[in-house]
């Protein structure tokens, strides 16, 4: 970095009290070293490691102030994260020379005062977590931030009305618990009372205060003939609405043909089906991975024509809430499924965004996308078949005397939890958590390694852990309390009902009545497992699933790393005679 970025670096820190971290031997955030070079803590620069790209101190126990002028002097920052510390300082106006910000995170901390106009001038923000602070003051107006993804302002004291969002590009919006006052801004239906409860003044008709209706008793004929106009207007909207519907059903009925064939009818189809799958065929033949590929409709498998793809036989596997599950052989041998997903509010543009940004980032043990289709009906998602079947399989199906004992257990847990910090790691800018983490979810590849399967494919509104009240506000902790089953299910070797918050309660309740012995599965017990280690693991677990106490998924990682290792030196120690 250049030395006048390194000095504002340097300033910005100072401004900062980190406590007794800059003590840490890799610290950094001196004008001796260089921030990229020399890894100051929390710094990520880009590919050439010379521009300084994201800050992220969360959880670091910082107070001070945060000091905007100075960091924003770094040209090229992308993403400024903060959360969860001490901060006690204004927003100050300064922000907005943050020009290339994408990602704003100031929740849980203690920054007052008002937030200043500028900070609607950032030109790129997508992403504004302002959650558990004591901002106070007007919001300023936000209708021209387009762009805007998220706003979290939950749990503050804004007062005033609140001033139009563009809510129609919002994924994430919560004006939770504050001092609101006025009408609920029209969003379009996109967000329900939760995003704006907890604030008595505020009125609606999904709010507990209903809005006064304004009593105008100056022209009752002006009003009769509002209301008949209004009337037309309504029938006439009617009539254009059953047309359109008329005509989208009979479109729709095609298009469910033209899938429908292509999943369902076998290489010996006719020629019937040829021609209902033409058009199908044309689009995803458009694309061809000389041509990028990505920008289309459609994301080539390598060595396999769509083609043979379509007509290979497909069976149905598997229908879950989210859609249905095809297994897919072309004849070229290997087998594949196709994930078909229903009911996902997202635009093709942004489906196809979210997918080039997952298929970008490998992992050993996430299960690649090997192609993605998307249209205005459907979004396909292509993975290879796992012939070993999933964990939720393993752990409760009928195995045939398959064992999975501790020491497995344990490495398995390590494995899909430093897994899944990476992704979250690298996908930390977009926010794509995997949004669906369960047993079934996590398959066995042909050597018994375990993947995650069906990375990102959810959006946030499918998740059905409400968290955007609560104090843990981030994409990612709805995978840290899914992760969180997952190590309850391979402990207790019990299944999960609903979203998991069931076992969670009644693993909960058997640990505070101080039986937790038995809560452990029995094989384990058999076997002889360290019932010391099991109950440090158990507590990782419990601190995963409670969403009072947000934990980030490295730090899981490291929890399990350290205790595993712990497990391979006491496996070495008491083989000795
Ligand atoms: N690539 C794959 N190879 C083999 N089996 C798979 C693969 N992907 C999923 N499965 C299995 O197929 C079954 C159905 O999967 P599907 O994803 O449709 O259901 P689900 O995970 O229960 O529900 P949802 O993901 O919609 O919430 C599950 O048992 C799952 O483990």
């Amino acid at each position: 970095e250049d030395e006048s970025v390194i000095a504002a670096l340097v300033v910005f820190m100072d401004k900062l009290v980190p406590g007794s971290m800059q003590n840490s031997p890799n610290w950094g955030w001196n004008t001796s070293s260089d921030p990229c070079i020399n890894k100051w803590v929390g710094i990520s620069c880009d590919k050439d490691n010379i521009r300084v790209k994201k800050i992220v101190l969360d959880n670091l126990n910082l107070s001070g102030t945060l000091d905007f002028e100075s960091v924003c002097k770094v040209s090229d920052l992308l993403v400024l994260s903060v959360n969860f510390n001490n901060i006690s300082s204004h927003v100050q106006q300064q922000i907005s020379n943050c020009k290339r910000l994408t990602h704003l995170y100031l929740s849980g901390n203690k920054f007052s005062g008002h937030l200043p106009d500028s900070i609607t001038n950032l030109p790129n923000v997508k992403r504004l977590f302002l959650s558990n602070n004591m901002l106070t003051g007007q919001l300023p107006d936000f209708s021209k931030t387009t762009g805007l993804l998220s706003f979290f302002a939950q749990n503050n004291q804004f007062t005033g009305q609140l001033p139009r969002f563009d809510y129609r590009q919002l994924d994430g919006f919560s004006v939770a618990n504050n001092d609101f006052s006025g009408p609920m801004p029209d969003d379009a239906g996109r967000f329900d009372a939760s995003s704006f409860a907890g604030n008595p003044k505020l009125c609606g008709k999904q709010l507990a205060v209903q809005c006064p209706v304004k009593k105008d008793n100056k022209s009752v004929k002006f009003r009769t003939f509002v209301i008949y106009s209004g009337y037309v207007v309504v029938g006439l909207i009617f009539v254009v609405l059953i047309g359109l519907l008329a005509f989208r059903k009979k479109k729709k009925e095609q298009e469910d043909v033209k899938i429908d064939a292509s999943m369902k009818n076998g290489s010996d189809s006719g020629k019937s089906s040829e021609s209902k799958n033409s058009r199908a065929r044309s689009e995803f033949s458009t694309t061809s991975v000389e041509s990028g590929g990505i920008s289309s409709s459609m994301v080539l498998l390598p060595g396999l024509k769509f083609e043979d793809f379509l007509r290979a036989p497909a069976e149905l596997i598997g229908r879950g809430r989210h859609g249905s599950l095809y297994k897919v052989k072309p004849d070229n041998g290997v087998t594949f499924v196709v994930k078909r997903i229903k009911d996902w509010m997202i635009s093709k543009d942004e489906f196809r965004k979210r997918l080039q940004k997952i298929v970008e980032i490998k992992h050993p043990n996430v299960l690649p996308v090997v192609a993605y289709y998307c249209s205005k009906q459907e979004k396909l998602l292509v993975y290879e078949f796992q012939q070993n079947g999933s964990l939720f399989r393993l752990l409760h199906g009928s195995q045939n005397g398959q064992t999975f004992d501790w020491g497995s257990r344990l490495s398995f847990a390590s494995g899909m939890a430093s897994a899944l910090a990476f992704m979250h790691r690298e996908l930390q800018t977009d926010l794509i958590p995997h949004g669906n983490l369960k047993s079934s979810n996590i398959l066995f590849k042909n050597n018994m390694e375990p993947c995650i399967s069906e990375y990102g494919l959810m959006s946030s509104d499918h998740h059905e852990l409400d968290l955007t009240n609560d104090k843990a506000t981030t994409a990612f902790n709805v995978d840290v309390y899914a992760f969180g089953v997952v190590l309850l299910e391979l402990l207790t070797g019990k299944p999960v009902q609903h979203n998991g918050s069931s076992l969670a309660k009644w693993v909960t309740s058997v640990v505070k009545e101080e039986w937790t012995v038995e809560v452990f599965d029995k094989a384990l017990i058999a076997e002889g497992a360290s019932e010391e280690r099991m109950v440090v693991l158990l507590q990782v677990a419990l601190k995963c699933v409670n969403i009072l106490t947000p934990l980030v998924m490295s730090d899981v990682a490291a929890m399990i790393l350290s205790l595993k290792e712990e497990e391979d030196r006491s496996m070495t120690s008491s083989s000795d005679p």
